[in-house]
């Protein structure tokens, strides 16, 4: 396990639900805080019956479940980074932002999950406004995905052109930094698809690419993807190279499980993956990553 400079073993708390399947949710969360080295722990909002081939059941855990859970780690375990992911509704949210307020000085991870691969909801719509208000302003990085960023803004989120407007506009909202995540977007930017996730802070579009996987292996990427910069950031990583060294695993995590023969659907990722730590990067630059290491590009986008 990996020691921070405080010279305790790096802590990472994921508030999400559990996915019976296994590869998104809860358990792509503390699988990925393991990979990384990372004691994961976990206060769990909902209980999904689920696999890769959709959602059967959500049952909602009651604000008091969650808060008892968070109290019991905050009074004893402690936490260097926390992810937050499936919430439920916005009494839970409301619950889980004031939780928040009182007593996480760390580093916070907001991925705002609204719908499941396969179309199911996970947040009603009516409940955006409670993490726009609430959640957002503590976030340090919000992780939307496409159709995430459309409904945070009301931009229709198509193209990287979309995903900038987007993240100024998120960005408004309180958050320090923005991942408009590219698995959604359709990119030619060069001869071959790029997945391309759009990072903004502080008046800069910084942006990390990897070449497109053409797999359906894919369930579960926006959870592991957001736990990944979490572990990172409770390993004491900068942003930039948090984000980028979650980028690598989940690059590889997709790319390993290709062959897989788990479920008949959306197949989960190899949480297996080894990820590539990467120490500088600079706000304003666009980066791809050749599957071993990151080469700095020249481009306007
Ligand atoms: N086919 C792919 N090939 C390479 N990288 C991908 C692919 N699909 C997604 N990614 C990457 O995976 C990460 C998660 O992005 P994505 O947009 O899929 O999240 P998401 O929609 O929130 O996922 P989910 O809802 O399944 O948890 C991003 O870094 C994105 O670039
Ligand atoms: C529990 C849970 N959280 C998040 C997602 C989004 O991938 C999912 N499918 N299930």
């Amino acid at each position: 396990m990996f020691k921070t400079a405080a010279g305790h073993i790096a802590r990472m708390l994921t508030i999400a639900g559990s996915d019976s399947g296994g590869g998104a949710g809860i358990q792509a969360d503390l699988k990925t805080a393991h990979q990384f080295s990372v004691y994961g722990m976990s206060a769990i909002t909902a209980i999904t019956a689920q696999n890769t081939v959709g959602v059967q059941g959500v049952f909602p855990l009651s604000p008091e479940a969650i808060l008892q859970q968070l109290t019991s780690i905050a009074d004893d375990l402690g936490f260097d980074a926390i992810k937050t992911g499936m919430l439920g509704d916005a009494a839970a949210i409301h619950t889980i932002a004031s939780f928040l307020t009182e007593r996480a000085t760390c580093p916070i991870v907001v991925d705002p999950v609204m719908v499941a691969k396969g179309g199911t909801p996970l947040l009603d719509p009516a409940d955006v406004k409670a993490v726009i208000e609430r959640l957002l302003p503590l976030a340090t990085i919000v992780t939307p995905n496409a159709p995430e960023a459309t409904a945070l803004t009301g931009i229709d989120v198509q193209s990287l052109a979309d995903c900038k407007v987007a993240a100024i506009r998120i960005a408004q909202l309180g958050p320090q930094m923005i991942v408009v995540k590219g698995g959604h977007i359709a990119t030619d930017i060069r001869e071959h698809e790029l997945a391309v996730d759009v990072v903004y802070a502080n008046g800069t579009f910084t942006y990390f690419a990897a070449p497109r996987l053409q797999t359906a292996k894919t369930h579960g990427t926006g959870c592991t993807f957001s736990s990944a910069i979490a572990s990172c950031l409770a390993r004491g990583m900068e942003p930039l190279a948090a984000i980028a060294a979650a980028k690598t695993f989940i690059h590889r995590a997709i790319a390993q499980a290709s062959t897989w023969d788990v479920g008949r659907g959306h197949g989960p990722t190899d949480h297996s993956a080894q990820p590539v730590f990467t120490a500088h990067f600079r706000p304003g630059a666009f980066y791809l990553f050749d599957g071993d290491r990151w080469l700095e590009e020249n481009r306007i986008v």
